[in-house]
């Protein structure tokens, strides 16, 4: 598919770029980490840092793809491999096919132009009007001065900030310094726009505004978006894919709905269960001894990944098995449209009703397993 961006009000030739077709497998990666990795020189005595592990990615174009890690993971150091920042010490890593370590003083600018970035702290110029820090990268790039004024104006209309043009950093709320951001990154129309924390200091309302705004940005002009984050939430909202570091290393890797449903690594299940309400609340945690004893209800977890709903099944179990089911805790949640989540259920502690409440949610093509018992 084809999509055609015309730009509002510049009267410019519309911009026709190229779209990915759904998850389609591209053809051409919009970014490839091809074995890369990175080892800082250890410093005073420190011994040397391996902040990559021999990373091999691809980031298809259009996509909105999630690097997710904790701290010192290296995130931000893969970030700043692609804009050529830091250069990797082992393997390449190519944009739009071109090895980065390939290019000249020139062509690390002309890269530049295409690799558009957003910080946490948002790192605007306090000097400089909101429209003259969008404006900024285009001075540099010698674009003539009333194609700045234009695209300024279409940039700040874009993120919501027509009427913001004059004013300055420290009179901007922080969702606002980031729309600044935003729209200053998107000055040189790049093919890819790297975010790292971009909304790590925001409150979570912002959040959601700016990750919108980063999901309209990347449907209207087909910018590849690269989005590190420490948040699983984050992930959740807006990107398709995701990779999993830790260590330095990719330790899982893939569409967002399947690392959310089936992840693979302990790292993952506990960033998962900080969205997914596979986490139990700790008072029934407390109730939840190992031994069967004397139970009187055995608590039981549904793990929803896919087409079906939470109340068909719990009427179901009920209905078809004359049992009264509690619900515990839980949180279904959606993404890309399918539901998600997790539901913990005390069901009667009985051997029999508990394999058959068991057998019936498998055949419903659901995921369970036995937490524990409460009496
Ligand atoms: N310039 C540097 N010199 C030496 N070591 C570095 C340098 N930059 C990063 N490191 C180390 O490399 C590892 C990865 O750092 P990086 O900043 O990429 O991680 P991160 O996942 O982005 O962490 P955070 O979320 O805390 O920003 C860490 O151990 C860090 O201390």
């Amino acid at each position: 598919m084809t999509v055609v961006f015309e730009r509002p009000s510049s009267g410019a030739e519309p911009v026709t770029l190229a779209w990915p077709a759904g998850h389609a497998a591209p053809v051409r990666p919009a970014i490839r980490f091809e074995a890369v990795s990175k080892i800082y020189p250890g410093r005073k005595g420190d011994a040397a840092v391996m902040a990559l592990d021999s990373v091999t990615l691809d980031v298809a174009p259009g996509a909105v793809y999630g690097i997710i890690g904790r701290s010192g993971a290296g995130k931000s150091t893969l970030v700043r491999v692609v804009n050529g920042l830091e250069k990797p010490t082992g393997g390449r890593v190519r944009i739009d096919e071109v090895d980065v370590a390939s290019l000249d003083a020139a062509g690390l600018r002309a890269l530049r132009r295409r690799v558009g970035m957003i910080f946490q702290h948002f790192n605007l110029l306090s000097s400089r009007s909101a429209a003259d820090n969008v404006a900024l990268p285009l001075e540099l790039a010698g674009v003539p001065r009333e194609t700045i004024r234009t695209r300024v104006a279409e940039l700040l209309d874009l993120v919501g900030l027509a009427d913001k043009a004059g004013r300055y950093p420290a009179e901007l709320s922080g969702g606002q310094k980031q729309r600044v951001g935003i729209a200053r990154a998107l000055a040189t129309e790049p093919k890819v726009l790297l975010s790292d924390e971009a909304t790590s200091a925001l409150d979570p309302e912002t959040t959601e505004q700016i990750l919108a705004l980063l999901e309209r940005v990347n449907a209207l002009t087909g910018v590849t978006v690269v989005l590190i984050t420490h948040e699983m939430s984050v992930i959740k909202s807006i990107c398709d894919r995701v990779a999993v570091l830790e260590a330095g290393r990719v330790i899982e890797e893939g569409p967002v709905y399947d690392v959310f449903a089936h992840p693979r690594q302990e790292t993952t299940r506990r960033l998962v269960s900080s969205v997914n309400g596979a986490t139990l609340p700790q008072d029934l945690v407390e109730r939840l001894p190992p031994g069967q004893d004397g139970a009187s209800r055995t608590v039981l977890r549904i793990v929803f990944t896919g087409v079906v709903a939470g109340e068909p099944i719990l009427s179901r179990l009920s209905r078809s098995l004359d049992i009264e089911v509690n619900i515990m805790a839980g949180r279904i949640d959606e993404i890309g449209g399918a539901p998600f989540g997790n539901m913990v259920i005390a069901v009667p502690a009985r051997d029999d009703i508990v394999s058959a409440v068991v057998n019936l949610v498998r055949a419903n093509g659901l995921s369970i397993e036995v937490l524990g018992h409460v009496s």
